[in-house]
């Protein structure tokens, strides 16, 4: 079976970085080391051994001076300059493939700059076009127990989900400060969640009275009820270690269904996009034949393998005429 991929995702200080780690040593532990990749150029230290490290390749402060742009300009041409070499990546894994059970991926803390990049994009479709492939969502439970937070955080993943369109597991990090039991519970009671929301505003806690954002808030809270339906929720600490059993049974779960659904679907839009790319490149030659003004009979189909046939056809005549005159000797 090929190895599953784990992309962590999640904002700032979500714990995105020691959830690696602990998963990094949890696997190891249960002798089934992982093999871990670092996308993150900007990040000082890392608290686990890499695989491969996007800072071996790239030098994140060069980039910020050479092409004169702030931490997350740098962060994206990071990020494209290092897609440009996705197929070595992709290479040195599949290389690892059979010895390994799961490929766990850290990511920038700044999310639009890993998701909504087209490098972040090429990398991500290069490991989910290769191995069954899991987004992890990271999230800070303690800074996520206001209902409005919270919102912010599931649509934010939402969006994550919309655009990458890999199964997801949404993983309430940090349960040793806060437990994450209030925010499995608004997923699952869509009116429990309203009342959380009704006693917020009434203090005056998130600063939204009006009756647009009321209503707003409302449908969006309706939308997320659909959202909710499709993903899986672990807690889990990366401090303490707990959860983390009960995490890998999700991988496993999400990587059945990415073989069931998401497989089909990414082949059936493989096939689309090379159609798209043949047609674009028909399309172009066309375009180009016209403005040369060139006539269709020069460029006709199968030229070459004519030319070729002419010098077969001459091989075999030049071989039969020296049978003919071996036999008239
Ligand atoms: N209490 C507690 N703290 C945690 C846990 N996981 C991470 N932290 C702390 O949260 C802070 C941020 O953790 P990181 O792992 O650096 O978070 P990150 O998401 O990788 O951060 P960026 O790379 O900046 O996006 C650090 O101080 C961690 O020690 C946890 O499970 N429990």
């Amino acid at each position: 079976m090929p190895p599953a991929t784990i992309i962590c995702i999640g904002m700032a200080g979500a714990g995105k970085t020691t959830f690696v780690q602990r998963l990094n040593s949890h696997l190891s532990s249960k002798e089934a080391r992982p093999y871990v990749i670092n996308f993150d150029p900007a990040v000082l230290k890392i608290p686990y051994e890499p695989n491969i490290d996007i800072r071996d390749s790239i030098n994140y402060k060069k980039v910020m001076q050479k092409y004169n742009l702030g931490p997350n300009g740098a962060i994206v041409t990071s990020l494209n300059l290092f897609s440009t070499k996705v197929d070595q990546v992709i290479n040195l894994v599949e290389k690892k493939a059979d010895t390994i059970q799961n490929i766990i991926i850290d990511t920038p803390g700044q999310i639009e700059c890993f998701v909504w990049s087209a490098s972040g994009a090429i990398l991500t479709e290069a490991f989910a076009s290769t191995f069954p492939t899991v987004i992890a969502y990271v999230v800070d439970t303690p800074r996520t127990a206001a209902p409005s937070t919270f919102m912010s955080n599931m649509l934010y993943a939402c969006s994550i989900l919309y655009k990458t369109k890999l199964p997801m597991i949404v993983v309430f990090n940090k349960t040793d400060v806060k437990d994450a039991e209030f925010a499995k519970e608004w997923m699952r009671d869509f009116e429990s969640f309203q009342r959380a929301l009704m006693e917020e505003r009434e203090n005056g806690n998130d600063g939204s009275s009006s009756g647009y954002m009321n209503s707003l808030v409302n449908s969006l809270s309706l939308t997320l009820e659909e959202f909710y339906s499709q993903l899986d929720v672990a807690s889990c600490s990366a401090y303490t270690g707990d959860g983390f059993d009960d995490f890998m049974d999700l991988v496993g779960k999400k990587t059945e269904e990415y073989d069931k659904y998401y497989l089909a679907e990414r082949k059936e839009l493989l096939k689309k996009n090379a159609e798209k790319e043949s047609q674009r490149k028909t399309d172009s030659l066309n375009k180009l034949v016209k403005d040369l003004d060139i006539k269709e009979d020069v460029i006709g189909r199968g030229r070459d393998s004519n030319v070729l046939s002419d010098i077969e056809d001459s091989e075999e005549e030049e071989e039969l005429k020296a049978e003919k005159d071996q036999s008239a000797k």
